[in-house]
């Protein structure tokens, strides 16, 4: 069931208020658990992992081995490993599209400068796998990483029954190192801090529930994180032509994820948002996880009429959601005012699914408004880039003033000595 509202100037305000409101009510009580996990688990080491993947999830931490990795791939059916490796494919040549590249070329001085890029050292990716299992997770974390040359990928995900063969033979396709049965904000602390066997990252990346995000975010600066990427969302922007049928499976297939992800249809028609309602009903009928559904759209979702696409855009842009949907006669007349979004699908036939499993751009994306500033998980979250100067003594010489003139205001006489002294009768090397 999701609540219609005519968009007036205030009915419409109030409502994404109140669910941002409830949002913030629930993470002020999980950032409460976590710091006191963090914490714990800065002090305590392994001991404090431990404990709480057997209070949270009923089991001990543990690395994956090489031989159950092999084990799962093969017990997997080739369908879904060749949908796997497909997926696979497609995220790599995403990436690769667009990867940044070393440059190097001669500056106006005649100096050679440029950019070289490197992979990062050591990443952690999280997989989520409280409530479901997330192949796909597995392969759009790593394989962007992979393209980008990380020397060494750790995944971590929770030690539950969604750790299954499809899950291990995704990290096998995609060239995961280690995998390490260790969820929640206990796993984010260990990679952290380092715990025992599991050791300390430079980045963690991938999505996870209010936990997950929660740690991330308070562990930033201590490593480096890709974004806040929490419980799912999406957003439709639709008009009288869209099909009630396909509108309302889209909202449904992110409600179904968490009871805090959130379904919210833009509409510049009554009728299209009355019939997505029933829809929404019929499918929940016979969906499996209707239970999370239905406490999903209630606290965050509903659909707004609004008078014209453009006010619709307005309101996509405020709530910035992790994905939006353009279902309308002309999708991609509407794109150049869209400006705050994760990923943008446009058409009747680029479902969010499609984007979730295969055409290429990551599903790891900004939630809860940070796609106002935040960009997708991509080959870029894995590279940093270092400069690269190379003058010779003919191109410093007709700079060598000015850069003494500019250390000299900086009252640095140092730097200004280190110009000079190239430019002056120095005593030959063998004097000293
Ligand atoms: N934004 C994205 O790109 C993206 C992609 C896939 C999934 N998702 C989201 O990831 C989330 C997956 O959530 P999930 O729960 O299935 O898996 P998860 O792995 O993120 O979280 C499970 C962990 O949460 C911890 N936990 C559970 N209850 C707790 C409590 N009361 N106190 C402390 N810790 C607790 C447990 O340790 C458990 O291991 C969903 O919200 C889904 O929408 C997002
Ligand atoms: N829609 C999720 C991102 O919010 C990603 C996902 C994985 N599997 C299915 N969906
Ligand atoms: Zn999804």
């Amino acid at each position: 069931m999701l609540e219609i509202i005519r968009a007036d100037g205030t009915s419409e305000k109030n409502k994404i208020a109140a669910m941002r409101a409830r949002a913030a009510e629930v993470s002020a009580d999980v950032d409460r658990a976590v710091a006191d996990i963090l914490s714990n688990v800065m002090e305590n080491g392994f001991a404090a992992v431990r404990e709480y993947s057997l209070r949270f999830d009923k089991a001990e931490p543990r690395e994956i081995s090489r031989e159950e990795l092999d084990a799962a791939y093969a017990s997997c059916s080739p369908e879904l490993i060749g949908a796997m490796e497909r997926s696979a494919a497609n995220i790599r040549d995403y990436n690769e599209h667009l990867l940044t590249r070393t440059m190097e070329w001669r500056s106006p001085d005649g100096g050679v400068v440029g950019r070289v890029v490197r992979g990062l050292t050591r990443v952690g990716i999280y997989v989520p796998g409280g409530t479901a299992a997330y192949p796909s997770s597995v392969l759009m974390n790593a394989v962007p990483a992979k393209v980008a040359g990380v020397e060494e990928i750790v995944m971590v995900t929770p030690p539950t029954e969604n750790l299954n063969s499809a899950v291990l033979a995704a990290a096998r396709i995609a060239g995961v190192d280690r995998v390490i049965a260790v969820g929640g904000a206990q796993a984010v602390a260990a990679l952290t801090y380092g715990a025992g066997f599991i050791p300390r990252v430079d980045k963690l990346v991938g999505p996870g529930n209010a936990f997950v995000a929660a740690a991330k975010r308070m562990a930033y600066g201590k490593l480096d994180i890709d974004m806040v990427a929490g419980p799912s969302e999406v957003l439709v922007i639709a008009d009288g032509s869209a099909n009630p049928v396909y509108v309302a499976a889209d909202l449904l297939s992110q409600a179904e994820h968490d009871k805090l992800a959130s379904a919210v249809l833009l509409t510049t028609s009554m009728e299209l948002a009355q019939a997505v309602d029933k829809e929404i009903i019929r499918q929940t009928g016979y969906l499996s996880r209707s239970e999370i559904m239905e406490a999903s759209l209630r606290d965050f979702g509903c659909a707004i009429v609004c008078d014209t696409l453009d006010g619709c855009a307005a309101l996509a842009n405020e709530i910035a959601p992790e994905h939006l949907e353009i279902v309308t006669e002309d999708p991609r007349a509407l794109l150049p005012a869209i400006r705050n979004a994760g990923a943008v699908f446009l058409g009747a036939w680029s479902p969010e699914p499609l984007g979730d499993y295969m055409a290429g751009p990551d599903h790891v994306l900004p939630t809860s408004g940070t796609a106002r500033f935040f960009s997708p998980l991509s080959v870029d979250s894995f590279l940093k880039t270092m400069s690269v100067i190379s003058y010779e003594r003919e191109q410093l010489a007709p700079v060598k003033d000015q850069i003494i003139a500019l250390a000299e205001a900086e009252r640095l006489t140092a730097h200004a000595n280190a110009i000079r002294v190239r430019f002056e009768d120095a005593p030959a090397k063998e004097e000293f």
